[in-house]
């Protein structure tokens, strides 16, 4: 479970990006948090798994306080949590097994990750990952050569591959094609389940957050202003969290798309 209280962050002596942010998540429940660009999604998330440094608040995972972990407790408590990246973080020029491979340097030691020497389990459950999502036959190809929407199961992968507590994706289908990133969602979807996996996705796309998670969060700036399923995420709470804001381009067809439909 993800215990999240009163989540503050300032950027230097700027006005707080998160303005006292609760939120629980519990089970495999796949969260999606929307919200305008600059709402703070990507700060909230960040926090988390603390690239981004809380200014004050908690955030417990599983009952134990991620705020304030510094050095070996820190590096610890980062590989409970798995995060998935719109642009993939790959390294192209690896091939697929080692980029999967590398969700497991928090686990071995230092000689095993510069020898290449990882335990068999780790292998087996490597392929047993890439055979789930479908990229199995690809583990000796190198990672750009693959399409976007192979690179993000690559990517999704690699995350399970740290055995995570919580997986994390910022914006994971802001890059693929339409049709792609629907299996993507659906995928995400699947192994929160299959895994009971609790799943908070930054998504801009509000149809897909209508269709594919079980609850959506609408932050608008640095604060909650929205908690509740998709069905009750009528045209109201699009007003609350985009009125007065300019969709971003390239996603203002899809919120228009949903204020339009959010009703029927
Ligand atoms: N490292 C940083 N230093 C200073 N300000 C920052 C930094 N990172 C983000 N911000 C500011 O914090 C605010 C929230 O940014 P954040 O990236 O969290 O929003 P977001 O909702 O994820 O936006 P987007 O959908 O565009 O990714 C923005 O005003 C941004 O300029």
């Amino acid at each position: 479970m993800l215990e999240i209280s009163n989540l503050v962050k300032r950027y230097g002596s700027d006005e707080p990006v998160l303005k006292g942010l609760d939120l629980v998540v519990e089970g495999n429940t796949v969260v999606s948090v929307v919200g305008a660009s600059g709402a703070g999604k990507s700060t909230m998330l960040r926090c988390i798994n603390r690239l981004v440094e809380p200014t004050s608040g908690s955030i417990k995972l599983n009952g134990r306080e991620l705020v304030n972990l510094r050095g070996a407790n820190l590096r610890r408590a980062r590989r409970t949590i798995g995060m998935v990246f719109q642009g993939f973080n790959l390294i192209d020029r690896l091939t697929v097994m080692e980029n999967v491979l590398a969700g497991r340097l928090g686990y071995v030691s230092l000689y095993q990750a510069l020898t290449r020497k990882f335990p068999q389990t780790d292998i087996d459950r490597a392929f047993h990952l890439m055979d789930r999502v479908g990229i199995a036959h690809y583990a000796n190809k190198r990672a750009d050569e693959l399409s976007g929407g192979e690179r993000q199961r690559v990517g999704v992968v690699r995350a399970l591959m740290q055995e995570p507590e919580i997986l994390l994706a910022d914006e994971p289908t802001a890059s693929l094609d339409p049709k792609t990133s629907e299996q993507i969602m659906v995928l995400l979807q699947s192994l929160a389940s299959e895994l009971s996996l609790p799943v908070l996705i930054n998504i801009h796309n509000v149809s897909q957050a209508r269709t594919y998670t079980d609850r959506i969060v609408g932050l608008r700036n640095g604060q909650m202003i929205f908690d509740g399923t998709p069905g009750e995420f009528n045209q109201e709470a699009l007003d609350a969290i985009y009125g007065g804001i300019e969709a971003p381009d390239e996603t203002g067809g899809e919120e228009q798309q949903a204020v339009e439909t959010s009703d029927t």
